[in-house]
């Protein structure tokens, strides 16, 4: 198809508004686009991320971006966030992002009793991780980082898978240090063997549990530093390749079904996608009588 030619920005196009706090994405702001002259196309809210070329340069992954970005703006799924487009002035790179109006996942866990969802709530974000992660497997793209950090909430409760693929991560980012939290980590991954696709099929199950339980079920120290904290991650990561973690006494028999079949040792033993939408907790939630 003509490759249809993408409109060039500038940030003279944009009303921008508040930083979105210090969050974990760098510095992003939200941001609403400016009627152009015959007063067409304005007041479209988006988020802008701003990057900076001395960062980038320095990291000298300038190319690696540009080839991201072209990947990630032809992704177009409604739980995956979008990105619009980008420009660049002199010395930074604006992404523009989809904008999520109810934020990040992580927050408002942190918001509720216990950070746990009900059956029903988690049923449902169950079925739209599926469904966006099956997408962005179909796009060969390994997410390799799934947790609730890097998830938002649209409105309406609409999942957005948003922050993926990323094999270069802005430096600004602060994120992939050497001692990441352990917690969604594939037994593949501490063994440091090659992995495919199922290091997501793993963090999908351990999501499950935290959503429902509000602790993941190998809950270490987020990250580790000191020598102490170093026995505690060696610790958990001998769980993770045992596969040693049991289920509270509320958390249902179905569920517990649906998360033992993601966290499989064998990453060819895992539940592929499609059987998730398909296993009987997730349809469960499906008819919206709910
Ligand atoms: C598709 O998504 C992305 C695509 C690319 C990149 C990126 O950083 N690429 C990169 C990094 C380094 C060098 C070159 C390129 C990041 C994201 N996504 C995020 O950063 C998370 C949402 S930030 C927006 C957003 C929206 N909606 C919200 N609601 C509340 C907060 C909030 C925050």
């Amino acid at each position: 198809s003509a490759h249809r030619p993408t409109r060039v920005w500038t940030l003279s196009q944009f009303e921008t508004g508040r930083a979105m706090g210090k969050g974990k994405f760098g510095r992003v702001y939200i941001a609403r686009t400016k009627a152009d002259r015959e007063g067409n196309g304005g007041g479209f809210i988006c988020a802008l991320k701003l990057l900076y070329k001395k960062d980038c340069v320095m990291y000298n992954v300038q190319g690696q971006i540009r080839r991201e970005v072209e990947i990630q703006m032809n992704l177009r799924h409604p739980n995956v966030l979008r990105l619009y487009g980008y420009f660049h002035d002199e010395g930074r790179v604006f992404l523009m992002l989809e904008f999520a109006a109810k934020g990040e996942m992580y927050k408002i866990m942190s918001k509720l009793d216990g950070r746990r969802w009900t059956e029903a709530e988690a049923g449902r974000f169950t079925g739209q991780m599926a469904d966006g992660l099956a997408y962005l497997h179909s796009k060969h793209v390994i997410h390799r980082d799934i947790k609730p950090e890097n998830l938002l909430v649209g409105l309406n409760d609409v999942l957005k898978i948003a922050d993926f693929g990323w094999s270069v991560h802005a430096p600004g980012d602060h994120r992939r240090t050497a001692c990441g939290t352990l917690d969604y980590m594939p037994p593949e991954m501490i063994e440091d063997v090659p992995h495919g696709h199922q290091v997501d099929l793993w963090a999908f199950g351990i999501l499950i549990f935290e959503w429902l339980e509000g602790t993941p079920p190998f809950d270490s120290q987020d990250t580790f530093n000191a020598n102490r904290d170093y026995q505690e991650a060696a610790h958990t990561r001998g769980r993770i390749r045992k596969g040693d973690y049991e289920f509270p006494s509320h958390f249902q028999p179905s569920a517990a079904d649906l998360v033992n079949r993601l966290l499989q040792i064998n990453p060819k033993e895992r539940l592929p996608l499609d059987r998730v939408m398909q296993h009987p907790w997730v349809r469960k939630w499906d008819a919206d009588v709910y």
